[in-house]
């Protein structure tokens, strides 16, 4: 199937196919001269996702490389693999513990900045965008930027700004060559917004490699309380710093790793926080179901959750999946097929981008009947149980999937059992009057309007 593609409002338009061709699954689009597979059926996404070949990205990820270099989401092959095997386990149960303890902090904080703003309309969505922005800081480079408290960042605005450009780009065909983007393009504001963040990111590397370097190169994960004291905790850049001489990583290798965790590691959950919070403040029985959740787990006390209490909030966990699944914060992904495939019968030649559209394939009547209505129990583990696998892939699937799920949800978890705890939430707009932008993230156009009332 041939379509050509108009520039404008790419992802609706993208979706409005998806509509046209539900029946088969998969449709080729055109943009400029380029041909896309966008794939939006399960038993067609498996053959791409779970295969050890077709892992390469496709070449709009370029744009993203000089902020992000070659890092994990952008980087492929033997140094992808490399790579992957040295992050595994920084992301393991003991270190996410550890980070609890920053999700508790920054959610307070949170809860505090809200305390103001009851019984009126407000956008909730720049209140959780600074709260996961803060926790990413803190975690992956073990720096407080306090951006809920100092909205004016330098840096925090250059990371918008720099997302914002790079999707621009990957849209506009004419701004693919460096010199036509550097003349008639953004090139000069990119190159502005580039220079604050790798300056920034440089800084907190440097400034922790001196202080690792104080306590001589016998620190490891083993004895770093006692060589920084009980109460630093560790940030992924810690773990890198640990890994440099044994994985042979340069200062830019770091500074690659530490953006993209920066890049992929706070817009997502805070957009999967943000419809959540809508759709939950749109149903008010399921609201209820979730105080209900919350009173019988932390009856009048106002401790911060432990790593149990985490794990009793199962009908939240339930309502963050069926929130990606409406509102994937990654509404679609692609990979370069690097030799030809067949899908659906049909051969797929090398070479073609391949574009899973994670917003469609969540809406197949087959899998999630009466797809648009909020149910979270479909993802009780009765009605999960037996589901095609691919069916659901907000965090994608196989070897690249997503690094970071497991800190996705546990955050989420954190930051929204605490608004529920503290707040009702209203919404103020029909899930119709808010329209999903299909940048490089999920976004709501116009914010997530609420009205949250105080519940002690
Ligand atoms: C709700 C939150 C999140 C969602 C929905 C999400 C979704 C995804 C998806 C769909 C991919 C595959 C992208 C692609 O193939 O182009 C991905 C990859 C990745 N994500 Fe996440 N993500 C989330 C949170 C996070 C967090 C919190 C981190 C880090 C702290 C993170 C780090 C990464 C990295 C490094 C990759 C690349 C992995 C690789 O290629 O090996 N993500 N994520």
């Amino acid at each position: 199937m041939t379509i050509v593609f108009k520039f404008a409002e790419f992802y609706e338009q993208l979706l409005e196919y998806t509509y046209m061709y539900a029946e088969e699954g998969t449709c080729r689009l055109w943009m400029g001269v380029k041909p896309f597979l966008a794939v939006f059926r399960a038993q067609h996404v498996e053959p791409l996702l779970n295969s050890t070949k077709h892992m390469d990205k496709s070449a709009e990820y370029d744009f993203l490389h000089p902020w992000l270099g070659t890092g994990l989401l952008t980087s492929t092959g033997l140094k992808w693999h490399q790579r992957r095997k040295l992050l595994t386990p920084t992301f393991h149960f003991k270190i996410l513990s550890d980070f609890l303890e920053v999700f508790n902090e920054q959610s307070k904080i949170f809860v505090y900045q809200l305390r103001n703003q009851t019984e009126k309309d407000i956008d909730l969505f720049p209140f959780i965008t600074k709260c996961a922005l803060d926790i990413i800081c803190d975690t992956a480079m073990g720096k407080h930027v306090n951006a809920q408290g100092n909205p004016e960042s330098k840096y925090v605005e250059a990371v918008y700004l720099m997302s914002e450009i790079v999707h621009r780009r990957q849209k506009a065909p004419w701004h693919w060559p460096d010199i036509l983007f550097n003349t008639i393009g953004r090139g000069k504001e990119h190159d502005k917004c580039l220079e604050i963040l790798h300056g920034f990111t440089e800084k907190v590397i440097q400034e922790r490699q001196a202080e690792h370097k104080q306590y001589s190169d016998d620190i490891s994960s083993e004895n770093i309380d006692e060589k920084l004291g009980k109460h630093k905790r560790l940030a992924f850049l810690d773990m890198l710093l640990f890994a440099q001489k044994e994985a042979g990583l340069t200062f830019t290798d770091i500074r690659e790793e530490v953006d993209t965790f920066m890049f992929e590691g706070h817009d997502t959950t805070a957009a999967g926080m943000a419809w959540a919070s809508h759709l939950i403040g749109s149903h008010p029985d399921v609201q209820q179901k979730l105080h209900d959740e919350m009173d019988s787990i932390f009856g009048e006390s106002e401790r911060m959750p432990s790593k149990d209490d985490l794990t009793k909030m199962k009908y939240l966990e339930y309502c963050i999946k069926e929130s990606l699944r409406l509102f994937p914060s990654v509404p679609m992904f692609a990979r370069t097929i690097t030799e030809d495939i067949e899908i659906d019968g049909k051969i797929v030649p090398k070479d073609t981008t391949a574009v899973i559209v994670t917003s469609a394939l969540h809406r197949d009547p087959k899998y999630f009947p009466d797809p648009e209505k909020f149910d979270p129990e479909r993802f009780t583990p009765e009605n999960a149980n037996g589901r095609h696998p691919y069916a659901y892939v907000p965090f994608s699937a196989g070897m690249r999937n997503c690094i970071g799920q497991k800190f996705a949800m546990m955050e989420e978890k954190v930051i929204l059992s605490s608004l529920l705890r503290n707040y009702s939430i209203k919404s103020v707009q029909r899930r119709d009057e808010i329209r999903p932008l299909g940048e490089l993230i999920l976004r709501p156009d116009s914010g997530i309007r609420v009205r949250l009332t105080a519940r002690k």
